[in-house]
């Protein structure tokens, strides 16, 4: 681990880093919110693109993942692909990015889950039924969303590589080879606290971020552009699970 980086991340710049980045996945949702479901562009055979069988947002997220990946994007140790298949190699000079995760970190993506969750359950939970045709905007939402949601959930590699130098003497019975115990560790990592706090403060933002600003203080208040529960439900129900998986996942090979 490189001494300068490790000794300038702490568990509170760590959550600090969580905290700005729920804003942007709030923003990402807000825009989408502005297109209707678009239902096509998620239809693997609708045909939109000739020559590829897939979906069209399937296709935009494959080729800007491509054009990304030449720019050196998924070097960095937060940024996975969705489709880590498909990634040609960075022709851009190599960054050298502070050594804080052990090298297992870069073996952990679990954006086939993320995209899952995302297509199927929360979606339909904010976008309005109709079409108006925008299935490439639509995409590109879509796709500003599902970074942002892997960003943040891959972040559990840091957040479990601190936790675990913060505290060896807790941590490491329960990763060494022959004791291996995912719940307790599940248990070890968990502060329901501040999962609470977090639920609340992405609601209050969700409310802040999505107010409709109008000049005409006589107009009586009007919904925000995204119901502040589902954003809390996404956090309570998927994003801080998926974080935390992402961090068992890291500890469970952690003193390979
Ligand atoms: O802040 C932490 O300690 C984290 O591990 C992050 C996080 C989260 O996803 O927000 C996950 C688990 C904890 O129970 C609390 C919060």
């Amino acid at each position: 681990m490189a001494k300068e980086a490790s000794a300038t991340m702490t568990l509170e710049t760590v959550r600090d880093s969580l905290s700005a980045q729920e804003d942007t996945i709030i923003y990402s949702l807000i825009d989408r919110v502005n297109y209707p479901l678009n239902s096509k562009t998620y239809d693997q055979s609708a045909s939109l693109i000739p020559g590829f069988a897939g979906s069209l947002v399937e296709y935009v997220v494959k080729e800007t993942e491509a054009v990304h990946a030449k720019c050196g994007r998924y070097e960095s140790p937060t940024e996975h692909p969705f489709f880590p298949e498909n990634i040609p190699a960075s022709v851009v000079p190599v960054h050298e990015y502070p050594k804080i995760l052990h090298p297992v970190a870069s073996s952990i993506n679990i954006n086939k889950r993320i995209w899952d969750i995302y297509f199927n359950k929360l979606l339909p939970l904010i976008a309005a039924p109709g079409d108006d045709g925008n299935y490439a905007s639509t995409a590109a939402s879509d796709l500003k969303c599902l970074q942002a949601l892997s960003r943040r959930i891959h972040y559990g590699k840091f957040v479990a590589e601190i936790k675990f130098t913060d505290s060896p003497q807790d941590y490491e019975p329960l990763v060494r080879v022959q004791f291996q115990d995912s719940d307790a560790l599940m248990n070890l990592l968990t502060f329901k606290k501040v999962e609470e706090m977090v639920k609340r403060r992405v609601e209050k933002k969700a409310a802040v971020f999505g107010q409709r600003v109008g000049l005409d203080d006589s107009k009586p208040d009007q919904k925000p552009k995204i119901d502040p529960a589902i954003v809390s439900r996404l956090y309570d129900e998927w994003v801080m699970p998926l974080t935390k998986l992402v961090e068992v996942e890291y500890l469970l090979r952690r003193l390979d």
